[in-house]
């Protein structure tokens, strides 16, 4: 077992860059090559077409004796489980209880007992593992070996399809056993686990060969017999401390299986944003009535016509297309500002005349865009709104399933914490609204976090009203949209991939739902 402090291993997705257009080229569309297989390590829906979460994350408990090969056992699961986006490791040991100055002189002589459950701050490693699993956000104490102290410091934690809970009293508390979907405990000889502890506690905690064994036998072994070997029968399966390769293969077949089984079941139910979408197949059911969409659009203006003129015309330099996509965000954030609350205010000029007025009431404001062309909307945020924080958001369609996958979520810290996204307003920037997939995750992650869905302010230049807009409004009604036009289409198409060694090194394309009239790939032309 290594010294890290917090054990939490991701696997699964690196982040994907999208694979940019060469500069001035048009959207081509083109059907996809046979036999062209594309797999997408993201993320997909964990919701339902209501915006409601479906199910919840694996979760699996692994306990056993101290240097019984928790870790080890954990490992090779994530290992194994390589292809499934986002497995993380939670380890019992950063929930150490914090220590008084008495105590920590005890611990540096190996008089204070690690091993008693009442050592494990129990409540909060419940608390943090069922927020996890419930797909919200957890920030997981940090726990130092070597100080044998709790730190300031806390790791964020988000998104995991599978957690590993691991630790002797993992299968301790009836509060932590209720939350596992899987029970294992790791089973190994005694000697073995005295032997693999004096070598890592001297190797990686910094302890000496009497200290371990001073501590070993007035606390570990007495602490295993009354209360950690007790715990094997809760377990759904002992696995050996060695030789286990084959106990562990057998355990990834089993998570694999369920996480499949929960997978269709979210296919069924997740979001089908294209109701309304005219298809290659010709059906086409009516856009709905602008009015029950309840979208704020900027008033059209002869300027704002002149700005998406100017948009919407393809030959047009990139240059100007850079200064008007900053100038429309610009005016579409100050619109959006309205949804914002004020209170009044009162100054005095420099006449010391007094003037009533107002002033924003929002402790937090933030800015959240939808990469890669929620980006377009980042300069005008940023003139509006000074010193907001900004976060971005990841998402992509996979070719295959067309389903949307999550590749990265990075939040400001005032969306981290769930007291402070509790209370922040939330601008969540997109180009566009086409299908509205990438839009229905982004506020479902926005929620996971805490955020109130009526302090979620979106603002996109275009909405297709026949996309999956609709559906977005009855998931979501309280979202304020702020949007620029409405186009009416959209049309199902193939985008020719650019080749490229690093991000797409075959070449290949992707399905995508274009908007028409629309402006076209609108990051292509802002950011090529
Ligand atoms: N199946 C195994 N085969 C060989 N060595 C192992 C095995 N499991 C664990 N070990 C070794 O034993 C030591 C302790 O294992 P670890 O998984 O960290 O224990 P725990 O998390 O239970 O305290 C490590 O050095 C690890 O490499
Ligand atoms: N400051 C501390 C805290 C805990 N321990 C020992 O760690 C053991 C649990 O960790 P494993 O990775 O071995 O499961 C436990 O037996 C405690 O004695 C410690 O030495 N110092």
């Amino acid at each position: 077992m290594s010294a890290q402090l917090l054990k939490h291993v991701l696997s699964g997705p690196s982040v994907m860059p999208t694979s940019p257009n060469p500069p001035g080229k048009d959207l081509k569309l083109f059907q996809p090559k046979k036999n062209t297989v594309l797999v997408s390590h993201g993320r997909p829906p964990w919701y339902g077409e209501d915006g409601k979460k479906i199910g919840n994350a694996f979760v699996i408990g692994v306990a056993g004796g101290s240097a019984s090969g928790k870790t080890h056992v954990a490992r090779e699961i994530v290992r194994a489980l390589g292809s499934i986006p986002t497995v993380i490791i939670l380890s019992q040991d950063s929930f150490y209880k914090h220590h008084s100055s008495e105590e920590l002189v005890l611990a540096h002589a190996n008089m204070l007992d690690f091993d008693h459950p009442s050592a494990i701050d129990m409540p909060m490693f419940a608390s943090c593992l069922a927020d996890l699993k419930q797909c919200k956000q957890s920030n997981i104490p940090v726990y130092s070996f070597a100080e044998h102290q709790r730190l300031q410091e806390t790791k964020y934690l988000y998104g995991a399809t599978v957690i590993i809970a691991e630790g002797i009293m993992a299968l301790h508390d009836q509060s932590l056993r209720s939350l596992y979907d899987l029970k294992i405990f790791v089973q190994c000889d005694s000697d073995l686990m005295l032997a693999r502890r004096i070598k890592r506690d001297v190797k990686e905690r910094g302890r000496s060969v009497e200290g371990v064994l001073d501590q070993y036998l007035r606390f570990v072994k007495p602490s295993y017999d009354n209360f950690v070997r007790p715990t094997s029968s809760y377990a759904d399966i002992i696995v050996p401390g060695s030789n286990n390769a084959v106990a562990i293969e057998l355990i990834c077949t089993h998570v694999r299986r369920q996480l499949r089984e929960r997978s269709n079941q979210f296919r069924e139910k997740m979001a089908i944003p294209h109701l309304s979408i005219k298809s290659k197949s010709g059906s086409h059911t009516p856009p709905p009535e602008l009015e029950e969409l309840n979208l704020t659009v900027h008033p059209n203006t002869p300027q704002m016509k002149g700005i998406l003129t100017i948009l919407r015309d393809k030959n047009r330099s990139r240059q100007d297309f850079i200064f008007f996509v900053d100038r429309l965000s610009t005016l579409l954030i100050e619109h959006a500002l309205q949804h914002l609350p004020y209170l009044p205010s009162t100054v005095v000029t420099p006449i010391g005349v007094e003037s009533p007025g107002k002033k924003l009431d929002a402790m937090h404001i933030c800015g959240v865009c939808i990469q890669r062309s929620g980006g377009c909307l980042e300069r005008g945020f940023r003139r509006v709104i000074r010193d907001a924080p900004m976060g971005s958001l990841l998402i992509q369609s996979d070719a295959v399933t067309g389903e949307p996958m999550c590749l990265q979520v990075m939040l400001p810290m005032a969306i981290r914490f769930r007291h402070m996204a509790e209370n922040s307003w939330v601008f969540l920037l997109d180009a566009q609204i086409g299908t509205g997939a990438a839009a229905f995750m982004s506020i479902r992650i926005l929620l996971d976090h805490g955020v109130r869905e009526d302090h979620i302010v979106f603002v996109a230049f275009l909405v297709a009203r026949g996309g999956g807009i609709s559906i977005l409004r009855r998931a979501f009604p309280e979202v304020k949209i702020v949007c620029a036009a409405v186009d009416d289409e959209m049309e199902e198409g193939w985008l020719e991939g650019v080749q490229d060694e690093l991000t797409n090194p075959h070449g290949v394309g992707r399905k995508v739902w274009v908007m028409q009239p629309g402006m076209g790939q609108i990051g292509d032309r802002y950011y090529l």
